[in-house]
C-alpha cells in the first residue's frame, strides 16, 4: 500500500498570486510562494517561457506584493515586507533580531539581480519616463531612479489624512490620488510642472477608486455617501445610494454620472481590480452593481445616461481587468458553476454577449491581458494547486511547471462533491464533501467540519485562490486521506451565492445566525449512514475559530472535539481591533447582543477537548481573544493544548507556521476524535 502523503507532501505546492501584466514588451509577471520561499517569475517576448527574476532562499515570512511594471515594461518594482501595525512594527515572524522592513525593491528583466531601493509600498511606475511615486507612512513620495542602483526619493506634497490610490495620468504629468481623512476622503491631482494640487469637488462623501479619462482630461471616481462608523461584522443590505462622479481634472468641477438605485445594490459591493471603476474606449465607464442581487458589471457613457448590463446570471463577477485597447473587459465568475471559478470576456460597450475561454472542472482567476492581447490566468482545480497560466486553443497551460515538487501527491487527492443542506430558519447553505478514499460500505467514519474565516469567503470545489484558504484545502484532503469525512462548509454571510447569502440577517455580532448552519451541518451528517455521530469535530480559523468555538460550547452533545486557530471569542473585543475606538457602552443593546452572540456568553458549557492556535502579532484578531479563554477553560477543568507563534500575524506569513499548525492538528484529532 502506498506511504500517505504527509500533510508537507499535500501543502508543499507553490502556490501562486499577484499576476500582473506590463503595458508594453508583453511581459507578465507573478509571484510564487514555495513552502514559504517567495520569489518572483516573468514571462515576455524575449522568453516565453516562465523564469525566476529574483533569489530569495528563506522560509522568512516576508511577503512580496504590490508588483508594477515599468511604461517600457523592462522593470518591476514590488514591496517585500509588510505594513505597520497599530504599534509601528512590521511583520517579523522569525523573530529576527535584525527586525523587519516594509521596502520597495526593483528587478530589471535583464537578468540583473534585484535590489532593494527604498522603505515604502504602492510602488506607482510614471507613465512616462523612470519616476515612481510611492507611500511612506501615508504620505506621497517621489523617486527618481538613475541607471545605477542608486535612486533619489523625496516627498512630493505634505497633506492632511492618509494618501492612497496613486494614479497617474496618460501623458505622466500629473498624480491624482485619495486623501483619506477618517470619516471621508477627498480625490486631489498633483500638477508635477506646477506643483498644485487641486481638489475634485470636495465632499462630505467618501471618494476613493479614480481613475483617468483615456485623454487625461477628466477624472471618474466613487462617491459613497457618509453613512456614519461601520462596526462591521453585521448586514448591509442596503444605504444612501452610491454613484459614479466625473471631474474636469484641470478645474476640479465635477457632476455625477450614475447613482445606484434605492434597495438591492445601494450599498457599495468591490470587485477585485486595480480599479473598482474601468474608462473604457469610446468614453464608457465599466463598473460593478448589485442591482440584481448578484455582483455584475456594467457599463455607462462618461456623459451619463442608463447603464447597460455586460453580465447577466445567477453569480458573481469578481476579479476584472481590461484589453490595453480599452474595447474589453476580462474578468472572472461562478455564473453557471457556483462552486468554481471561470474566466469571460466582454465588449465593454454591451453591444455582444460575454465570451467564455476555457472549459473545464477548474478555477480561474486574475485574468490579464498581455500587451500584445494573450490572456493569463491563475488556475486551480480539485488536485492542483493555484499555478499561473496561459490561455492557448481554449485551455490552461501552465507556465512554470518545472516548480512543482517530485513528491507533490496529486494523483493521491481527493475530489470534493458539492453538497448544500437546510437550517432549521429555512436557510440554504453550500459545502463541499470530501470522503476518504476507497470508503467501506457499512463502516462509520470520524467526520470534521471546516469552517472558513473571514466571513466573505467561499470555498471552491477545488484548491482555493486565497493563499489562507489554499493551506486549509490541503490540511481538509490530508484529513480525508487519514479517514475522516470532511465537510468544507459555506455557511450565510459568506460570498459567491447573491447578497441576501452574504447580507445574511442577525448574522455576526448581530446575533450569529450563522452558527445555525453549523448545527445544520452536524445535523445532515449524522444522518448520514457513513458518518459515526459521536465523532464530529470542528476546526477553522478566525471566523472559522469563533464558529468552532460556538459550537463547542452551544452543543457539546454534537461535537466531540475542536481545533480553533486565532478564533474571535467575544463580538466586542473583535469588533474593537477594527474600530479602536468602539465604545461598548454607546449601545447597551448592541454590545450585549454582540456578547450573546459570542463563544464566551455561554463558555461554562465548554466540556470538548480543544487544540487553540494562536500568533502574537495578530492584528485581525488579537490574541488576548485566545489568552482570555485558555484562562476561563483551565479554570473549568476543559482539556486545552495550545500552539503559540511568537511574533507571528494572523494568516500565518510562515510556511513552517501553517505546517506546525497542521501536524498538530491531525495529531490531535488523531487522539481526541
Ligand atoms: C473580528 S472577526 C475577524 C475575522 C477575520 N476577518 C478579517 O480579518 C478573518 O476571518 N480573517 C481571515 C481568516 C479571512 O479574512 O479570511
Amino acid at each position: 500500500m502506498a506511504a500517505q502523503p504527509t500533510i508537507r507532501q499535500i501543502d508543499g505546492a507553490p502556490f501562486a498570486a499577484t499576476l500582473v501584466a506590463a503595458p508594453a514588451a508583453n511581459a507578465v509577471a507573478f509571484v510564487l510562494n514555495a513552502r514559504g520561499v517567495r520569489n518572483i517569475w516573468v514571462t515576455d517576448s524575449t522568453q516565453p517561457n516562465a523564469r525566476q527574476v529574483t533569489a530569495f532562499t528563506q522560509d522568512d515570512g516576508q511577503d512580496l506584493t504590490s508588483l508594477a511594471f515599468s511604461a517600457d515594461g523592462r522593470t518591476l518594482y514590488f514591496v517585500r515586507g509588510g505594513g505597520p501595525n497599530r504599534a509601528g512594527e512590521t511583520p517579523n515572524p522569525t523573530s529576527d533580531p535584525a527586525g523587519a522592513e516594509e521596502a520597495i525593491w526593483r528587478v530589471r528583466l535583464d537578468g540583473t539581480p534585484a535590489t532593494r531601493l527604498m522603505e515604502g509600498s504602492s510602488p506607482t511606475p510614471s507613465s512616462r519616463g523612470t519616476s515612481v511615486a510611492f507611500l511612506r507612512r501615508g504620505a506621497i513620495w517621489m523617486a527618481s531612479p538613475s541607471s545605477g542602483d542608486s535612486v533619489r526619493v523625496s516627498q512630493l506634497l505634505r497633506m492632511r489624512g492618509s494618501g492612497g490610490s496613486l494614479r497617474w495620468s496618460p501623458n505622466g504629468e500629473q498624480l491624482a490620488f485619495v486623501s483619506n481623512r477618517g470619516t471621508h476622503s477627498f480625490v486631489g491631482v498633483y500638477t508635477l510642472s506646477s506643483k498644485a494640487l487641486r481638489w475634485m469637488a470636495p465632499s462630505t462623501d467618501t471618494d476613493n477608486a479614480p481613475v483617468w479619462s483615456r485623454d487625461g482630461s477628466r477624472l471618474a471616481f466613487l462617491r459613497v455617501p457618509y453613512a456614519g462608523r461601520r462596526l462591521g461584522f453585521r448586514a448591509t443590505r442596503s444605504a444612501q445610494p452610491w454613484g459614479i462622479m466625473v471631474a474636469n481634472a484641470a478645474t476640479g468641477e465635477a457632476r455625477e454620472v450614475f447613482r445606484a438605485t434605492a434597495g438591492r445594490g445601494s450599498a457599495y459591493w468591490a470587485i477585485v481590480a486595480d480599479n473598482q471603476l474601468q474608462w473604457m474606449a469610446g468614453d464608457r465607464i465599466v463598473f460593478p452593481w448589485e442591482r440584481t442581487g448578484w455582483v455584475h458589471l456594467y457599463s455607462v457613457s462618461a456623459n451619463g445616461g442608463a447603464a447597460k448590463e455586460l453580465t447577466p446570471g445567477n453569480g458573481e463577477v469578481e476579479f476584472v481587468s481590461t484589453s490595453p485597447d480599452g474595447t474589453r473587459v476580462l474578468y472572472n465568475t461562478n455564473i453557471g458553476d457556483i462552486d468554481r471559478r471561470h474566466v469571460m470576456s466582454v465588449v465593454a460597450d454591451g453591444s455582444a454577449a460575454p465570451v467564455p475561454t476555457a472549459s473545464g472542472a477548474h478555477i480561474a482567476w486574475s485574468p490579464v491581458y498581455s500587451s500584445q492581447g494573450s490572456t493569463y490566468a491563475l488556475v486551480s482545480d480539485a488536485k492542483q494547486p493555484a499555478h499561473a497560466a496561459v490561455l492557448q486553443t481554449s485551455r490552461w497551460n501552465m507556465l512554470a511547471p518545472e516548480s512543482m515538487p517530485a513528491d507533490f501527491p496529486a494523483a493521491s487527492l481527493v475530489t470534493p462533491t458539492a453538497v448544500s443542506l437546510r437550517a432549521a430558519d429555512g436557510v440554504t447553505s453550500y459545502g463541499q464533501l470530501f470522503l476518504p478514499p476507497n470508503a467501506q460500505p457499512g463502516k462509520k467514519y470520524p467526520t470534521v467540519i471546516f469552517l472558513h474565516g473571514g466571513s466573505r469567503r467561499q470555498m471552491l470545489l477545488g484548491w482555493n485562490y486565497g493563499a489562507y484558504y489554499h493551506h486549509a484545502y490541503a490540511l481538509n484532503q490530508a484529513m480525508a486521506l487519514r479517514g475522516y469525512i470532511v465537510l468544507s462548509l459555506n455557511y450565510r454571510s459568506g460570498i459567491g451565492y447573491g447578497m441576501e447569502f452574504r447580507e445574511a440577517l442577525r448574522q455576526g455580532a448581530t446575533g450569529g445566525s450563522e452558527y445555525g448552519d453549523v448545527v445544520a451541518a452536524a445535523k445532515w451528517l449524522g444522518a448520514r449512514p457513513d458518518v459515526d455521530r459521536t465523532r464530529i469535530g470542528l476546526w477553522g480559523g478566525s471566523y472559522g475559530g469563533y464558529l468552532t468555538a460556538m459550537g463547542l460550547t452551544r452543543n457539546p452533545e454534537l461535537f466531540k472535539a475542536g481545533v480553533d486557530i486565532h478564533g474571535v471569542h467575544d463580538w466586542n473585543v473583535g469588533i474593537q481591533t477594527f474600530v479602536p475606538d468602539y465604545d461598548v457602552h454607546a449601545n447597551r443593546l448592541a454590545t450585549r447582543t454582540a456578547f450573546l452572540a459570542s463563544p464566551m456568553a455561554q463558555v461554562k458549557n465548554w466540556r470538548a477537548p480543544v487544540l487553540l492556535i494562536h500568533g502574537d502579532d495578530d492584528r485581525n484578531v488579537r490574541f488576548v481573544e485566545t489568552l482570555t479563554l485558555i484562562q476561563q477553560l483551565r479554570a473549568q477543568q476543559v482539556p486545552v493544548e495550545q500552539v503559540v507563534f511568537p511574533d507571528e500575524v494572523h494568516g500565518f506569513l510562515r510556511h513552517e507556521s501553517w505546517m506546525r499548525t497542521f501536524e498538530a492538528a491531525i495529531d490531535f484529532f488523531g487522539r481526541k476524535m
